[in-house]
Parts: structure tokens; C-alpha cells; sequence
């Protein structure tokens, strides 16, 4: 054995055969001595996929440890197989568990367990690779956590107990859990009696609801200690310290599968203890100069407000409430008048039309958030802003106005509503779907699920923003408007309440991720990177086929 400038070089036992087990100060790599000859000349994907030849990354080991051999024994028949001889000449042992990648994105903890001829050099492997660990500074150590037991199924509390809290123990992350009582419990915990400085990150168990509850509690706080009062529309904005992990056990989980491609527990858990880290955009909801809410995902008034504002009233059925209410408000085919004004974003890459999609490392959002960096530093921010020349004004009958600050892609609508929006460029895609007849709207919502380009249709449009307006028509500065408002707002109630009704209300709710707003007319203003994930965003293809040859 040898160790120069942190590296190690052992022959170990792993399972029957004798491997070359490597540590250098990036990657941990075995190779299977008896198959090594094969290995040089044959496709390096079929040695991975037999188990002779491995590598990966240091930073996605999880943990490390000395085992029992004769624990060994229990985790693989093979090993009872193995020669008396050989057991008796490899007596120690250590287990290294890493991340693995499986299919459709999702992340799996595998244990490796290797073994060797002295406790010493056990030990010295052991050792090494935790001081190898030790440098990642990017790792949560504390964890502040919290639980919705009523999210999604009403499966988050288990969840978490079952899937998430083993993970974090092996990777020796201390946490405070803490399962909410009502509604909001979390969002007033963080904004007033957390002791946030205790904590390396905050992790909610839950949906996106949970989510937004989180970025309320952590933005608030952030802004009260740095004094920044979050009505003042132009305010700017500090960014959250704390990196939030999200455990999906909601409805949709749209934040998860925006931000890792899947919403699956464990890999999120995996996220979470690597300490990776994914920047994203917030928007800011104002009426009147009052601050009403942070957006995240979507903003959604028309047919997104609507089946918001119906399944509500059906949460009892589950998340089976959204596709009822999706195909009611389908049927009713309401469209609102209103005035939309828009600040396009400029001077920046990427259009909402691209092919390219927001990945792990995306170089759009990296170049974009610089641009804003530089005028933030510059004071410049808001030279395009008070230019009210650059400000478009589109006034109409709307069946829905969206603005997705993120993909919005879900297993309901694979590609999302907004395909090519990316999580930290700055901007939101404003998508505006003018009144149509009730078979184009489904074309275009159709076109969610499919190839086809679901904004290649005349009535859709889509705009990439920093900032916009909204005033439903019955809020306009109109004399005529004025006089019928009472009657209007009365006429909107009875059409509500009866669907089967053919005429449209004369206003919507605003759906702000998931949440039914108070106002109409809001303005909203996109702010780049004001809060961190445990995430990476997708990965297009598992990195073990692009990263092994370098490595060894
Ligand atoms: N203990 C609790 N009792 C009642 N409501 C709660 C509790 N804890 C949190 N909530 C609220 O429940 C709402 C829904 O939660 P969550 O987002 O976790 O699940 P969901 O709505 O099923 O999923 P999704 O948001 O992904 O559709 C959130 O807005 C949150 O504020």
C-alpha cells in the first residue's frame, strides 16, 4: 500500500475477488484485478455494468465506515461462498455508501464493502476517506425539519421516518424535527422563534404548499433582519442564507421534479446530504403597493386560478381534486378581460421558443444571473425598469394568463407549461392565451403532453419577462365600468356558483403557487436567485458515462 499526496492505492477484497481499490482527491475507484486485462480492451460500460470496475466521485460518497466482517456475510450469500482462506487473509473490513444513479433521474444510497488484510490499513482507509468528507464544506451538519402530516396522501410523517431519517443518520446529520400542527406552523416558526444560526439548512416534508411556506418564513425573516420592508415593490431584496431541501410527499410536487427530475424521497434526501445547491428566481406579488405574496413556480389567473379555486373545495378527495376540477373549469370555458403590461426581458440568452432546456449547470441561468449580478453591483437594476418606453401593453379576453418562473413539468404535464423557462435566469415566461373556441383550448392543452409546440397556436403567446401587470377590466379606470362594478362583482358570484351558466364571470383568482390570492390586479416583479435548494436541477444523462475514463 502506498499513500502519496492523499492518495491510496490497496489490493482489497470485495465480495470473491481481489480488487485495486484507489482514493485519490477526487474520485474513490476499484477495478477487479483478475478482469483487469479485459477491462483495457473491452467498452468500459459493459465492466462498469459487471461490477468489476467502479468509480465515483468522492464528493457523492455518503459515508464510511468499519464493519463487522461477519456482517458481511449476511448482506451477500456470495460471501459465505468465499474460500476459508481468503476470509481468513482479508479479517477487516470497511463499507463506503454512495450515491448510485437509477433510472428517471432518482438517486439510490448502494453500499460497497470492502476488505482487508489489517485492521491498520481498515483503519487508514477509513480514515483518509473521512478526511476526504471533512473538506466538503458544502454539507449540512444540522438540519432544521419540518413535517406535513396532511400533504399529498397524508404519508409525509412516514415518509420521513421510514425513508429520509435513516439516510441522514448514516451520513451523521443532526436534525430537529418538527411535524406542524395548522396551517402556516412552519412559515410563522422560521419568520419569528427559529433558531435559524443552530442550522445548516431547513428541510420541509410535503408539497409545494409546504414549500411556499418555507420561502415565506425564511424571505421574511431575511428581510426583517436586514431591514428591507417587502412592500415597497422596488425593494431589493436579500437572499436566504439557508439552503432549503424538499422531501416530496405532496399532491404535485412540482419543486421537486423542476429541480431533480423526479420526486422521489430518497433522492432528495441524497441531494440534501451531498449539500448540492441550486439557485432559484422568486417573484414578487404586490397590490396596490402591498405586498401579497413570494411566487415560485407558477402564477396562474383564468383556467389555473379556476381549478384552483374548485379543488379547493374538494380537498377532501385527495390529489385526484386537480383532474375533477381541471376537466370542470374545462367545461365552463370561462375567459376574463383584462389589461396585461409587460416588462420583456432584454440583453439576456434564451427565449421561451428554445429547444435548450434548464439543466444541472445550466450556462443560461449562470450567464443571465451575472448580467444582473453586474448591475446590481452597478446600481443599474432598475435603469430598464423606470424606462417606461420598454413596458408592452396588451389589453384583451384572456382564457388564461400564466407566468412560470420555472418548467412547471409534472407527470401531469411532462414538459411543463413554460418547456424552456429556467429556475435562476431572472425571468418569468409570461404565457397569455386569448379567448378561443373550447376545442383549440384543448389543442393547446393537449400540446402539454406531446411533441407539439404548445405556444405554435395563434391565440397563445408567450413572452419572457422581468416584470408585469395585471387589471381585470372590472378594476380599469372606466366610467362605464364603474357605474355596473357592484353588479358586475354580484353577476360574477351567481355565474360561480352555477356553471352551467354560459356566460363568463368578470373576474378569476390568481393561483399563486397553489395558494388563491385576494386581488386581481397585481404586479409582480421577477427577483433573480433569492433563495437556494438542495438540488442540482436535472441531470441530462448519468455522469458516470462521461466521468470514469478521466478519472482513472
Ligand atoms: N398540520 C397542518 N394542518 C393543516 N394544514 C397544514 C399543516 N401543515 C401544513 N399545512 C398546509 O397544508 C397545505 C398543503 O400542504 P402540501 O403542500 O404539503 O400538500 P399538497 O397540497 O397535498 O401538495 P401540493 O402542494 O404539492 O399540491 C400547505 O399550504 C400547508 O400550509
Amino acid at each position: 500500500m502506498e499513500k502519496q499526496t492523499g492518495l491510496l492505492l490497496s489490493h482489497l477484497l470485495l465480495k470473491n475477488s481481489v480488487f485495486e481499490v484507489t482514493l485519490n482527491c477526487s474520485h474513490l475507484v476499484w477495478k477487479d484485478l483478475a478482469t483487469k486485462k479485459k477491462q483495457t480492451s473491452n467498452s468500459i460500460h459493459h465492466t462498469f455494468k459487471d461490477g468489476s470496475f467502479k468509480c465515483i466521485p468522492v464528493s457523492e460518497i455518503i459515508a464510511v465506515q468499519e464493519t463487522e466482517v461477519d456482517a458481511g456475510s449476511k448482506d451477500d450469500g456470495k460471501w459465505q461462498k468465499m474460500s476459508l482462506k481468503a476470509n481468513e487473509s482479508y479479517p477487516f473490513g470497511f463499507t463506503v455508501s454512495y450515491v448510485e444513479r437509477a433510472s428517471r433521474h432518482c438517486w439510490r444510497c448502494a453500499d460497497v464493502t470492502f476488505h482487508c488484510p489489517n485492521g491498520t490499513l481498515c483503519l487508514q482507509w477509513v480514515q483518509t476517506i473521512q478526511e476526504r468528507l471533512a473538506l466538503l464544506t458544502n454539507r449540512p451538519k444540522s438540519l432544521l425539519v419540518y413535517i406535513n402530516p396532511y400533504g399529498g396522501k397524508r404519508q409525509g410523517k412516514r415518509i420521513y421516518e421510514k425513508r429520509v431519517a435513516p439516510l441522514f443518520s448514516r451520513a451523521s446529520i443532526s436534525t430537529h424535527v418538527i411535524v406542524t400542527e395548522y396551517a402556516n406552523h412552519a412559515r410563522d416558526h422560521l419568520r419569528t422563534t427559529a433558531d435559524l444560526d443552530k442550522y445548516d439548512g431547513v428541510v420541509c416534508v410535503g408539497g409545494d404548499g409546504m414549500f411556499s411556506e418555507i420561502v415565506h418564513g425564511l424571505m421574511a425573516r431575511t428581510q426583517m433582519e436586514f431591514g428591507v420592508d417587502p412592500n415597497f415593490p422596488n425593494a431589493k431584496l436579500m437572499p436566504c442564507q439557508l439552503r432549503i431541501g424538499v422531501i416530496p410527499a405532496g399532491s404535485t410536487d412540482c419543486i421537486c421534479y423542476a429541480t431533480m427530475g423526479t420526486n422521489d424521497p430518497v433522492t432528495s434526501s441524497l441531494h440534501i446530504i451531498i449539500g448540492d445547491s441550486q439557485p432559484m428566481d422568486i417573484c414578487t406579488v404586490h397590490h396596490n403597493n402591498t405586498f401579497l405574496r413570494y411566487s415560485v413556480s407558477l402564477l396562474g389567473y383564468g383556467f389555473y386560478g379556476d381549478v384552483l379555486t374548485d379543488s379547493e373545495r374538494k380537498r377532501w378527495m385527495g390529489p385526484a381534486r386537480y383532474d375533477i376540477s381541471g376537466f370542470k373549469t374545462f367545461l365552463t370555458h370561462h375567459h376574463y378581460e383584462g389589461t396585461v403590461s409587460f416588462l420583456p426581458a432584454t440583453n439576456i440568452l434564451g427565449t421561451p421558443r428554445d429547444k435548450t432546456r434548464c439543466t444541472a449547470g445550466c450556462y443560461i441561468c449562470q450567464h443571465n444571473s451575472q448580467i444582473h449580478s453586474v448591475k446590481k453591483l452597478e446600481n443599474k437594476e432598475d435603469e430598464d425598469i423606470s424606462d417606461s418606453g420598454e413596458w408592452k401593453v396588451i389589453r384583451g379576453k384572456f382564457l388564461a394568463i400564466n407566468a412560470a418562473n420555472m418548467s412547471c413539468a409534472c407527470p401531469r404535464s411532462p414538459k411543463g407549461l413554460s418547456p424552456a423557462a429556467h429556475l435562476a435566469d431572472g425571468t418569468a415566461d409570461l404565457i397569455l392565451v386569448r379567448k378561443c373556441s373550447r376545442f383549440n383550448f384543448l389543442r393547446h392543452l393537449l400540446r402539454h403532453a406531446n411533441k407539439d409546440d404548445q405556444f405554435d397556436l395563434t391565440f397563445v403567446e408567450v413572452h419572457r419577462v422581468k416584470q408585469f401587470r395585471f387589471t381585470p377590466r372590472h378594476c380599469e379606470g372606466d366610467s362605464e365600468l364603474n357605474l355596473t362594478e357592484s353588479g358586475k362583482r354580484l353577476f360574477s358570484h351567481i355565474c360561480k356558483d352555477h356553471p352551467a351558466c354560459g356566460c363568463s364571470p368578470a373576474y378569476s383568482n390568481w393561483n399563486c403557487d397553489g395558494e388563491i390570492l385576494p386581488h386581481a390586479a397585481i404586479d409582480v416583479r421577477v427577483h433573480c436567485q433569492l433563495i437556494k435548494l438542495f438540488a442540482r436541477g436535472i441531470e441530462e444523462q448519468p455522469i458516470f458515462e462521461s466521468f470514469h475514463t478521466s478519472a482513472v
